[in-house]
């Protein structure tokens, strides 16, 4: 691609595989983000924005933003302290998916079954600046040094094949529902971390005169966030239960309430986190509510 064809255009790095590719695609989707990606190609212009994206490992992406090199990016919380770019990235948003947890972990029958066990034998993991600074701390408790310290080893991937190999007593890799962990004779022993994917910018000041607009795709991209968390609960109810109604369904702000042509009732519309709706209802129920409907949202700005 041509490099004039950047110029004055956003640049906003984008997971090119992996676990947060799909995720990504379904939210510039939603924040109506229009693209055509040509076969291949790792940057591709907005259609209707002036915005390019730049397809990259998520890996890469903390320091592509941290160095001002893009402006925008979508990666995992914990990429962005293995590339130690925590000071040169802003976290936007955390977007609610990629949530998984950096765990150490050992061979369920062996003989290291904590981390002070664990210290001064041989870790293997993609996460070496990470594992490195949480085991040097214990190694620092333990009174380990030279020799006796932690031996921590970087691989790129497929760490928990490592302990089976022989080369390792133990790794630090993420576990989301821990079915590979297991699948290979593993457990956990600590949690280093818990992450999820994040909307981040860079600090690089040269980039601020795109503030409008890196604004108006972080408000875009909440609201389909929002939308995917939230659902909207309505119901019937009688006039004198509506106190016990709004403790149920708040809302955000306040939950609207209509009257009903039937004298003595009331229609109620209210916002409600999506994980605890059927709790909701069984308890609307308990209080007289009829003809409840639960609506998905397709976006929202709150
Ligand atoms: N099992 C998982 N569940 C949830 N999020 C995950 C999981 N594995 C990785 N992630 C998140 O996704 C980020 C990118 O990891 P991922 O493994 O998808 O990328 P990759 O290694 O570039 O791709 P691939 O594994 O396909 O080569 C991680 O840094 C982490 O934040
Ligand atoms: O707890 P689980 O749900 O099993 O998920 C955890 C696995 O997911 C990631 O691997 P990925 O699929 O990205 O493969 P990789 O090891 O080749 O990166 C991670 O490295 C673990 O191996
Ligand atoms: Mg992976």
């Amino acid at each position: 691609m041509n490099k004039d064809l950047l110029d004055g255009r956003l640049l906003f790095a984008i997971p090119k595989k992996g676990r947060l590719h799909d995720k990504c695609l379904e939210l510039l989707a939603g924040a109506d983000i229009q693209f055509r990606r040509p076969n291949r190609l790792d940057v591709c212009l907005v259609m209707n924005h002036p915005i390019a994206l730049v397809f990259l490992p998520a890996a890469d992406i903390p320091s592509f933003v941290g160095n001002g090199d893009v402006d925008l990016g979508i990666t995992g919380h914990d990429v962005i302290l293995e590339a130690e770019m925590q000071d040169q990235v802003t976290e936007i948003h955390r977007l609610g998916f990629g949530k998984c947890a950096l765990q150490v972990q050992t061979p369920e029958n062996g003989p290291f079954n904590s981390v002070e066990d664990l210290a001064g034998k041989r870790v293997v993991t993609s996460f070496d600046v990470i594992a490195g600074a949480y085991f040097a701390k214990i190694d620092e408790r333990l009174n380990l040094t030279g020799d006796n310290k932690t031996k921590i080893q970087y691989v790129g991937g497929s760490v928990e094949a490592a302990c089976a190999l022989g080369l390792a007593d133990g790794i630090v890799d993420l576990v989301e529902s821990g079915d590979t962990m297991r699948a290979v004779g593993l457990h956990a022993i600590a949690t280093v971390l818990q992450t999820e994917a994040v909307l981040i910018k860079s600090n690089v000041p040269h980039r601020a005169h795109h503030a409008p607009l890196i604004d108006l795709i972080a408000s875009r991209i909440a609201g389909v966030i929002a939308a995917g968390k939230y659902v909207v609960c309505e119901y019937n109810i009688r006039r004198q239960s509506i106190s016990e109604a709004t403790a149920i369904t708040p809302g955000r702000r306040a939950p609207t309430i209509s009257p009903l042509e039937e004298e003595g009732w009331v229609a109620v519309s209210s916002m409600v986190e999506k994980k605890s709706v059927a709790n909701t209802m069984d308890q609307l129920m308990k209080i007289g509510a009829e003809d409840i409907l639960v609506f998905n949202l397709d976006n929202c700005r709150v």
